[in-house]
């Protein structure tokens, strides 16, 4: 090539990869003007270079992937099926999606996750609250109003999920968390002191030793570049966010976030490298992992959370298992302690949740 085509090729009239087509994108993560094709294919090698790198999969075993209809598990999906067939993986596939019985928001995007399993030629499971705990969302909601909300959907989801994936007899469950995500919460976990949790919420892999290991592929991709490949490939999914989702301190973590991709794309990933990077000190008291005495479920208290939630909402006190003052033993559904300090009631939320998620992945 003569000396002045690369000079000008470099100076982005063409791709930065393949040096030959005209760019169609600013690569979110770093910055280099490429084409279409090229980003396809190192938005794809990088996935499939993360699965390989971690061991996430083994051939034969089968694979519940959770499907919520949003941009990035409909990726997820659709990716993991093309790495699966291209490179060979071996896996089976599933898709499997959690009803939460919101009206006008999951009875939609489940419509999407219908379509997906036709698109993509991969069975669908659905498990709905209903059907495991004997509420919908919407019920949820209007005994506990809109503030705390998200905590029993995250719990409940967290337990659904298994539920569904052993089900599916399935050997992993993947979902569709994104370096974004991830980072947001190593921050929000550091806000909170959340030592357990920080330890291992930039873990690839987390679960091996309860029902059903959990994995995300998209540990390392980010959100920007998940939006841009399923706009290009004109993926079908739900984009609504979720009408009882609102949580003030978590959306600050995510504006944070985004604030210090603008000035350096790389903060993400640096965030997430802190996450890994940290040691915990062996003198950090950690829960110890245990069984639910109700329901059987891994739990590092006598109940697990779901029960403990659960228990609350049948009694007619919702708010039994959001309070940070432990539930009482005595069986009144008090709590132990006083639940005042200084006149006012004391009542944070044990876990901030993510909307529509926990600090737990
Ligand atoms: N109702 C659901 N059913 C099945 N899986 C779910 C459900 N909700 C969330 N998940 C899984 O958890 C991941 C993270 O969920 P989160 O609520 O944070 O949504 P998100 O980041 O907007 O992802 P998505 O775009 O896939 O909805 C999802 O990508 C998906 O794999």
């Amino acid at each position: 090539m003569e000396e002045g085509t690369a000079s000008k090729r470099a100076a982005g009239r063409f791709c930065s990869i393949c040096t030959q087509r005209k760019p169609a994108l600013r690569r979110p993560k770093t910055l280099e003007q490429i084409c279409r094709e090229c980003f396809y294919a190192v938005f794809e090698e990088e996935i499939h270079n993360v699965i390989i790198k971690n061991h996430l999969f083994k051939a034969g075993e089968r694979i519940a992937v959770g499907a919520s209809g949003g941009k990035d598990s409909t990726v997820l999906a659709y990716v993991l099926s093309e790495l699966n067939r291209r490179h060979g993986y071996g896996l089976d596939l599933f898709l499997l999606s959690v009803d939460e019985g919101i009206t006008g928001y999951r009875d939609d995007s489940l419509e999407t996750v219908k379509r997906n399993e036709i698109q993509y030629g991969l069975p669908l499971k659905i498990v709905s609250y209903m059907d495991l705990y004997g509420w919908t969302m919407d019920e949820i909601v209007k005994v506990i109003g809109l503030k705390n909300n998200c905590t029993f959907c995250g719990v409940f989801r967290r337990q659904a999920l298994d539920r569904g994936a052993a089900f599916l007899k399935a050997d992993k469950l993947v979902t569709g968390h994104n370096a974004d995500d991830i980072a947001e919460t190593v921050l929000l976990n550091i806000l909170r002191g959340d030592i357990a949790r920080l330890s291992r919420c930039a873990y690839i892999m987390t679960g091996e030793d309860g029902p059903i290991p959990r994995c995300k592929p998209f540990k390392y991709t980010y959100e920007k570049e998940i939006d841009k490949y399923a706009y290009f490939k004109k993926l079908d999914y739900f984009s609504t966010e979720c009408i009882y989702s609102p949580n003030a301190y978590r959306g600050f973590a995510r504006e944070f976030i985004k604030d210090l991709e603008r000035i350096r794309p790389q903060a993400i990933l640096d965030i997430i490298r802190s996450g890994e990077n940290f040691r915990i000190s062996t003198t950090t008291r950690m829960p110890e992992q245990g069984i639910c005495e109700r329901c059987g479920y891994i739990s590092s208290q006598k109940l697990c959370k779901a029960c403990v939630l659960l228990e609350g909402l049948n009694r007619g006190l919702p708010k039994l298992g959001i309070s940070r003052i432990k539930a009482g033993n005595d069986g009144s559904g008090r709590p132990d302690e006083e639940p005042t300090r200084r006149g006012r009631e004391v009542e944070r939320p044990i876990l901030e949740s993510k909307p529509c998620g926990t600090l737990d992945f």
